[in-house]
């Protein structure tokens, strides 16, 4: 089964965890440690990625996380150089509100003929970033969603959704101090007919991944929480816990 499948099987039941892992910020090894706590503490899908990471980061990543976990791996791209043919999907993404060509159309056209190459699948998605928007705002020369107009995401993702894209991207940016407001979460996903909603950035505990699903969100990603707890396992059943019970009620 493709991971797109796989993914909107599991939504016509419950909402889904992320565990982004940075390549830049352990080696392969560490990255492999944390991937099998969050892997115990619930999360379903590993993404890998960063905003400046380089091709053997990504690739030596991926390889050993394939090696030895079960879950799907799926790499959230920094640029060009982020493929591996160890992943099983990539997160095939425009930069909706970049204001250069390059992260609108550009890196992808660049990216094309290795992906191609590396035979993973590709899922067509709308990345759109909100204040704070941290180094992938910058590096990325966002013009970013102010936080207090939570109704602008949604005629994007409306409009991305009669584009052909089947993901839209809420991002608050890694590392962020406040996530996607939820009503913003809300509107969008009210505006979107078969989207799937992905939203990260700044969520750190339960209650808060509890309200960006209750809002309305499919995916949430949380990845700086494993770069800074000791005890990986709980903090991500913390969170997984709470994804779960906003899928119910
Ligand atoms: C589709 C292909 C192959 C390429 C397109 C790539 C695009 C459009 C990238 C958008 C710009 C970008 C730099 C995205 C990175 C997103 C990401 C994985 C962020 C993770 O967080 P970091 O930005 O690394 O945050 P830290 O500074 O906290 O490490
Ligand atoms: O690191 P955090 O703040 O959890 O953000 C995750 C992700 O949305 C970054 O692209
Ligand atoms: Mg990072």
């Amino acid at each position: 089964m493709s991971v797109e499948s796989e993914i909107k099987e599991t939504l016509k039941n419950r909402k889904m965890h992320l565990t982004l892992i940075d390549p830049d910020e352990q080696t392969p090894e560490e990255a492999l440690k944390i991937a099998e706590a969050a892997i115990r503490g619930g999360t379903d899908i590993i993404l890998v990625g960063g905003s400046t990471v380089s091709q053997n980061q990504v690739d030596f990543t991926c390889k050993i996380l394939k090696e030895n976990i079960q879950k799907p791996i799926i790499i959230f791209p920094g640029n060009t150089s982020s493929v591996s043919k160890y992943a099983d999907a990539m997160l095939y993404m425009s930069f909706i509100n970049s204001t250069n060509p390059y992260w609108l159309v550009g890196a992808q056209a660049l990216a094309a003929p290795a992906v191609k190459a590396s035979g993973i699948e590709t899922l067509p998605m709308a990345y759109m970033v909100c204040e704070p928007g941290g180094t992938v705002g910058f590096v990325g020369q966002a013009q970013l969603v102010p936080r207090n107009k939570p109704k602008l995401p949604a005629v994007y993702a409306m409009s991305s959704e009669f584009m052909g894209m089947r993901f839209f991207y809420l991002e608050a940016g890694s590392g962020a101090e406040k996530p996607i407001p939820p009503k913003m979460v809300a509107y969008t996903k009210k505006a979107t007919t078969d989207m799937v909603i992905i939203v990260g950035g700044g969520i750190r505990d339960g209650e808060t991944a509890y309200k960006a699903a209750k809002a309305g969100a499919d995916l949430i990603v949380t990845g700086t929480i494993v770069e800074e707890t000791e005890d990986v396992e709980s903090k991500i059943n913390e969170i997984t816990t709470a994804i779960n019970k906003a899928s119910k009620n």
